[in-house]
């Protein structure tokens, strides 16, 4: 099965799914001055007021809390996006102690970590997984966590990792709504690109804000508590370094908002 080890990570990934070696991976380097300023890019709308989280669970990747995406009461719209994208889950990729942990770069630089939120196109698609598939499916919303002080809600968040140490493990996250996560700007990159994890779909219509939201050493450090493995397996490996590489920008441009 895939990982982030020297074996089975990102290197190795394109021998069980060729796509890897595709014309619109992610994630990217985004070089601002090369993004074009594109006046038709309006603001893009985070409507999350009436969201439902479910759950909280440790998919032996990452650490993901899901939504409730059973009807639109939670989207996105506006700026690249021809219509609402459904919220379904986000999550986080991040490094180890003191080394980058992102994903997307920024002229070259990387942050500590990276919050992916996943919204699929329940317009045109009858399920996820469908949208997963489709071109214009996903959209996901890529916020940058630089090193600081003490952000004041991720703790809501931090205070149950305890509950998912090992893989396969999930427990009730009610009440949550990321909306608590957001920087002060919406001003975004946007570009066209895929899945960052295997089955690195080319499905994701990258909406990646400039803005990063700052959170402290100390929440950053208790996500690595958490680990790739299970309960029952012997070898313990701390949940860390969960990030892909820049993969190469090939045709693509990135746009800027406003
Ligand atoms: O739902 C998915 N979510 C997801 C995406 C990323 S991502 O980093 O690729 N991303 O888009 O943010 C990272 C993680 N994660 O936990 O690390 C995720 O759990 N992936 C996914 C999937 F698992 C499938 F089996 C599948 F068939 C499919 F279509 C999918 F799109
Ligand atoms: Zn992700």
């Amino acid at each position: 099965h895939w990982g982030y080890g020297k074996e089975d990570g990102p290197s190795a990934w394109h021998r069980q799914y060729p796509v890897a070696k595709g014309n619109r991976q992610s994630p990217i380097d985004i070089i601002p001055n090369e993004a074009r300023r594109d006046s038709t890019l309006g603001p893009i709308f985070l409507k999350y007021d009436q969201c439902r989280s479910l759950n909280i669970a440790n998919n032996g990747h990452s650490v993901v809390v899901e939504f409730d995406d059973s009807d639109d009461r939670s989207v996105v719209l506006g700026g690249p996006l021809d219509n609402p994208y459904r919220l379904k889950q986000f999550h986080f990729h991040w490094g180890g102690k003191g080394c980058e942990g992102s994903e997307h770069t920024v002229a070259g630089v990387g942050y500590a970590s990276e919050l992916h939120v996943v919204h699929w196109n329940a317009v045109k698609y009858k399920t996820y997984n469908d949208a997963a598939a489709a071109p214009d499916g996903l959209a996901v919303l890529g916020i940058f966590l630089e090193l600081g002080d003490d952000h004041r809600w991720l703790h809501m968040m931090t205070d149950a990792l305890y509950m998912v140490k090992f893989k396969g493990s999930a427990t009730d996250f009610k009440g949550f709504n990321p909306k608590c996560l957001l920087p002060n700007s919406l001003h975004y990159w946007t570009y066209l690109g895929s899945l960052t994890t295997p089955p690195l779909h080319e499905s994701v219509t990258w909406i990646v804000l400039k803005e990063p939201i700052v959170v402290s050493e100390k929440q950053l450090g208790m996500f690595r508590m958490l680990q790739f493995n299970g309960e029952e397996e012997d070898q313990r490996m701390r949940m860390e370094n969960n990030f892909r590489p820049p993969q190469n920008l090939k045709e693509r441009i990135v746009r800027s908002s406003n």
